[in-house]
């Protein structure tokens, strides 16, 4: 599906913090969304996932605006991940990605096997099958962070957006969770990330989108928007830059003279 965003404005209490941002995320591709700290990067994952009410503009999901959509049916197309997600009850990590299948079930349903089969696929993609009967509680902050992927993943979105999902990961899950993504988009799936890693962007992303001061400052490929005008300019870095099997790297080395 299609995600569409048209002039949209956001507001954090009575700030504006997103302006007038348009963005096409489309089927097949993994998007990345980078920017300074405190850029808008979340506010508008929110707002893409029908979390946050746009003060201006719109966002339309196959054409039919978000704010038309029943929560049940939003939930089962938009998958978010939030920044730093935390479960604060001690359940099962098997129960926290079975949690993922509720906007499949209706109000008095019981989960069926294709849930089950849905659950046990999330579990294996994430590598976190061995924690199933573990208190998520009790887990370091990189099986977390994999437990809540797995409940993202487990409902299935057509639509994958996840705020800072490698943060916390070891480099192995890091590399593991951008390829995961990108064989989720190659099943015809939307994706969008909200990234600090610049390499992982570069490497792993179709199309990437900058933001600075809540404007959409630059959009295209990793190779157009990671140049070193950009990232002087918005991130007040100077950095390394070299290719790999064909695939841009970028090492941020210092910053900006
Ligand atoms: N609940 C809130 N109330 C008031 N202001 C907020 C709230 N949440 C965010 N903001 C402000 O809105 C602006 C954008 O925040 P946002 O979290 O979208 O930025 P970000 O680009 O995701 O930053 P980071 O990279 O630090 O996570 C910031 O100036 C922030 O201080």
């Amino acid at each position: 599906m299609t995600l569409e965003a048209r002039d949209l404005t956001l507001e954090q209490g009575s700030r504006t913090v997103v302006h007038g941002v348009s963005l096409d995320l489309e089927p097949g591709r993994v998007a990345g969304i980078l920017g300074p700290n405190g850029a808008g990067k979340s506010t508008l994952l929110r707002a893409l996932a029908g979390l946050h009410a746009p003060a201006g503009g719109e966002v339309r999901l196959n054409g039919e605006r978000l704010s038309r959509l029943r929560g049940h049916d939003r939930a089962r197309e938009l998958g978010y991940l939030p920044q730093a997600a935390t479960v604060h009850w001690p359940l099962s990590v098997e129960r926290v990605v079975a949690l993922g299948r509720l906007p499949h079930l209706g109000p008095w349903q019981r989960p069926g096997a294709e849930d089950g089969y849905a659950v046990d696929r999330a579990l294996a993609a994430t590598g976190v099958e061995g924690l199933r009967h573990r208190p998520v509680t009790q887990l370091s902050g990189g099986e977390r962070a994999r437990v809540l992927l797995a409940r993202v993943l487990a409902g299935e979105p057509s639509t994958l957006l996840a705020d800072e999902p490698v943060a916390g990961l070891d480099p192995y899950h890091q590399v593991h969770f951008m390829e995961l993504v990108r064989d989720y988009a190659g099943q015809g799936r939307t994706v969008a990330l909200v990234l600090h890693d610049l390499n992982l962007a570069a490497r792993f992303c179709d199309r990437l989108y900058l933001l600075d001061e809540g404007a959409l400052v630059a959009q295209g490929t990793p190779r157009e928007v990671l140049d070193p005008r950009h990232l002087g300019e918005v991130f007040g870095i100077r950095a390394v830059y070299g290719e790999q099997d064909g695939e841009p790297y970028v090492v941020p080395w210092g910053r900006a003279l």
